[in-house]
């Protein structure tokens, strides 16, 4: 069965509460945009692809079960208001900001001729956020497939092994995953020998939800704590050598740096030093190119407390027992905690940006020109490289 992190039909909207998994998969409804708001800062669904669409979505719902004014003007004012209000929900991922972006632009559009009412403004909103959830699997698809190929010719052959890092697949996404994609279109050609997936401290996406994923589509895996990264790529045998580490990202800046989940930045210091390449694959939502650089990325702080307590059902040293979760402390109490969320790892240390049109690698000033990606249909793009051409 095919993992499905958000279930939508017109009026209605569930998402997998990613709080209860591995243990547990229980769907919440979402019935409106402060419904969509709270599931995203509480992080029931989170993964940047994945945030976006569900506040667009549950706007979509909200709009779709809600009497609306007749009034063409009204309705966008009162649709525009909504996604300002969601996109305040997390800072660091340019998805959900992008998303609503465009919609403001489709609504202000539609409502532009008097002749038009406020149900065909909702109409219009509504099959423009539905649209969203349909391209991302595609664009996923796409970038798998880039990945995939790009790895392969890039390794000296044989099957590849890869590292990857935080969620990035269906569970972050509309479906099957960014850096999670590569990883699934490398097991489904036949070229994958093992994906290794990093706990990734402190929320444990890699733990609880990579891992997951990687169990339930039987890809061959194993899980190593963020400290064992270096190691790991120190093994140079050919039975143990890592040809890449493939994750996802938060916002790209236009020069290449790019946030992502923390602990990032020193898989790609690590990387460098190894000689491993280093990958990041992510949607053409998620490359902003009015932020020039990583400098001007905002990154958003979590509570202290995902760091030190932990939640998981009670293992009595035979079976977990699933019928209540328990919290733990696993820190001195009174310590200070600093808890930034994100990183950012410089464009010198990123060997190629994995785009759903292909992957852009660096000119021969060592420099990124994500504009030609932007600018490309999926179509007129070779596989493999779009930059450095
Ligand atoms: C395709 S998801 C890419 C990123 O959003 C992902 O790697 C990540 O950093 C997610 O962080 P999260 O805080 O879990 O939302």
């Amino acid at each position: 069965m095919v993992l499905q992190a958000i279930r939508y039909a017109p009026g209605s909207l569930q998402i997998l509460n990613q709080l209860k998994l591995p243990h547990q998969e229980e769907y919440d409804e979402i019935k409106t945009a402060e419904d969509g708001w709270h599931a995203i800062k509480d992080m029931r669904t989170r993964g940047a692809p994945a945030i976006a669409i569900v506040a667009a979505l549950s706007l979509a719902v909200e709009i779709q079960t809600t009497a609306l004014s007749p009034n063409a003007e009204e309705v966008a004012a009162f649709i525009i208001e909504k996604l300002n209000y969601l996109v305040t929900s997390r800072p660091t991922a340019v998805n959900l900001a992008d998303a609503a972006r465009k919609l403001t632009k489709v609504v202000e559009l539609v409502a532009r001729p008097a002749s038009n009412s406020g149900a065909a403004v909702s109409k219009a909103y509504c099959d423009a956020a539905a649209q969203m959830l349909i391209d991302d699997v595609a664009d996923n698809q796409g970038i798998g497939k880039y990945g995939a190929e790009w790895i392969v010719k890039h390794s000296q052959g044989g099957k590849v092994s890869v590292v990857t890092h935080c969620n990035t697949g269906s569970l972050a996404t509309a479906g099957y995953g960014t850096a999670l994609g590569v990883i699934r279109s490398l097991h489904a050609t036949n070229a994958l020998k093992r994906a290794f997936c990093t706990e990734t401290r402190p929320y444990n996406q890699g733990s609880r939800l990579t891992a997951f994923e990687l169990v339930h589509d039987n890809i061959p895996a194993t899980l190593i704590t963020d400290s064992m990264a270096s190691a790991l790529l120190r093994l140079k045998g050919p039975s143990e050598r890592i040809s890449a580490i493939v994750v996802g990202a938060d916002r790209v800046a236009a020069n290449g740096d790019t946030a992502n989940k923390i602990g990032t930045y020193q898989l790609a210091i690590t990387a460098k030093y190894h000689g491993v390449k280093f990958l990041v694959a992510a949607p053409r939502t998620t490359i902003d190119l009015g932020t020039k650089s990583g400098a001007d990325i905002v990154i958003e702080e979590r509570p202290g407390k995902e760091m030190t307590m932990i939640k998981g059902p009670r293992f009595d040293g035979v079976d977990l027992d699933l019928s209540q979760a328990e919290t733990i402390s696993i820190a001195a109490q009174g310590i200070d905690v600093w808890n930034p969320a994100f990183d950012v790892t410089p464009a010198e240390l990123i060997d190629g940006i994995i785009t759903e049109v292909g992957v852009v690698e660096k000119d021969a000033n060592g420099v990124f020109d994500l504009t030609l990606a932007m600018e490309a249909h999926s179509e007129s793009i070779k596989p493999t490289t779009v930059g450095g051409l």
